[in-house]
């Protein structure tokens, strides 16, 4: 099976956590910003999780020095563009990013420019390469609240022309849901469509209650609803896809190993799974790896691989256009 050939779907990439390490020494040096080693090997082993990290804050650990050098318009314009392209030599036509705006103000600019700067260097990629994509916002639940709405008013000026949602990331609390509630509210106002991390470190409940007090339409990962019959039910009930991330689900310890990843088991009892990369330096990964790793692990056909193809197309937040032709690259 040529996996890289296939036409693929990411609908859950960070863009800080898919920085190439050649890019974060080439900034720091523009920017006089002092790395601990200017060894692309290096830099590359520095934002590169462990096989198996003890848990979920010991990955977002490595996002720390590609944050530090993502504070400028242009490191975050050839970054976007950098990923798009990244995917699209691999056959991805069609890529959700998201980043949270928050972590990349310690320079001076507004979120305006920062989400401008993203867009701008998506949409350089997408005029020169066979893909599309869309940006999502991700709020990071270790920040404090009070800027998120400054964040979604920054990001209307572009909904539905780069920008589509609203995301929650970071760390997970039992509960969180109760806490966003408002600002979701206020997201959805605005235009924005939603899709939530829950189900990776945190309960199956924390999933019940993004798409119950959250609304929302898609979970980043969502493996714990295995054990929760509530939230299992509801995914089904409301057709919630999951951006399942195979090989970041290992790394934080939401699953102990690939062969007890739940996505076979969802897939054939009719729940609307996606395979995505989550990151692709820290997670040391590329679409076609993740492909690759849930078709051999789970023993899919190529038929069950179009499926998911296709689910992905459906659940994306893409133009009705835009979906239109990528349902039409599905055997
Ligand atoms: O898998 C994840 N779960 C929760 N948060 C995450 C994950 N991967 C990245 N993040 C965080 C760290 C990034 O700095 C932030 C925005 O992309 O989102
Ligand atoms: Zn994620």
């Amino acid at each position: 099976m040529n996996y890289f050939d296939l036409p693929k779907i990411d609908l859950h990439c960070h863009l800080d956590g898919s920085v190439r390490p050649q890019t974060v020494i080439d900034l720091a040096k523009q920017q006089h910003i002092t790395l601990p080693s200017y060894d692309v090997d290096e830099v590359n082993a520095l934002m590169v999780a462990p096989e198996t990290c003890s848990d979920l804050p010991e990955y977002l650990s490595r996002f720390d020095l590609p944050v530090s050098v993502m504070q400028t318009a242009e490191s975050l314009e050839r970054i976007s563009f950098e990923l798009f392209e990244d995917a699209a030599k691999e056959n991805v036509k069609y890529l959700e990013v998201r980043f949270a705006p928050q972590l990349h103000i310690q320079k001076g600019l507004t979120y305006e420019q920062i989400i401008a700067s993203a867009v701008k260097g998506m949409k350089k990629a997408e005029a020169q390469y066979d893909i599309k994509g869309n940006y999502i916002l991700s709020m990071v639940k270790f920040l404090p609240s009070d800027t998120i709405n400054q964040v979604i008013d920054a990001g209307v000026g572009l909904l539905n022309q780069g920008v589509v949602a609203f995301d929650l990331a970071g760390s997970e609390l039992d509960g969180f849901s109760h806490d966003y509630a408002t600002y979701a509210q206020y997201a959805k106002d605005k235009g924005y469509r939603v899709t939530i991390h829950a189900g990776e470190q945190g309960s199956g409940q924390n999933v019940y209650e993004a798409i119950s007090i959250l609304g929302a339409e898609r979970i980043g990962h969502g493996v714990a609803i295995k054990d929760h019959k509530e939230a299992y039910n509801l995914v089904k009930q409301e057709d919630v896809a999951l951006e399942t991330c195979p090989s970041s689900n290992v790394q934080t310890k939401a699953i102990s190993e690939l062969a007890l990843h739940p996505i076979k088991a969802f897939y054939q009892d009719g729940v609307p799974v996606t395979i995505n990369t989550d990151n692709r330096t820290v997670s040391n990964t590329t679409m076609t790896d993740e492909v690759r790793k849930v078709m051999e692990q789970f023993e899919l056909s190529v038929d069950d691989y179009y499926e998911i193809y296709k689910m992905s197309v459906q659940h994306s937040f893409a133009s009705d256009d835009v979906k239109q032709d990528l349902m039409k690259l599905a055997k």
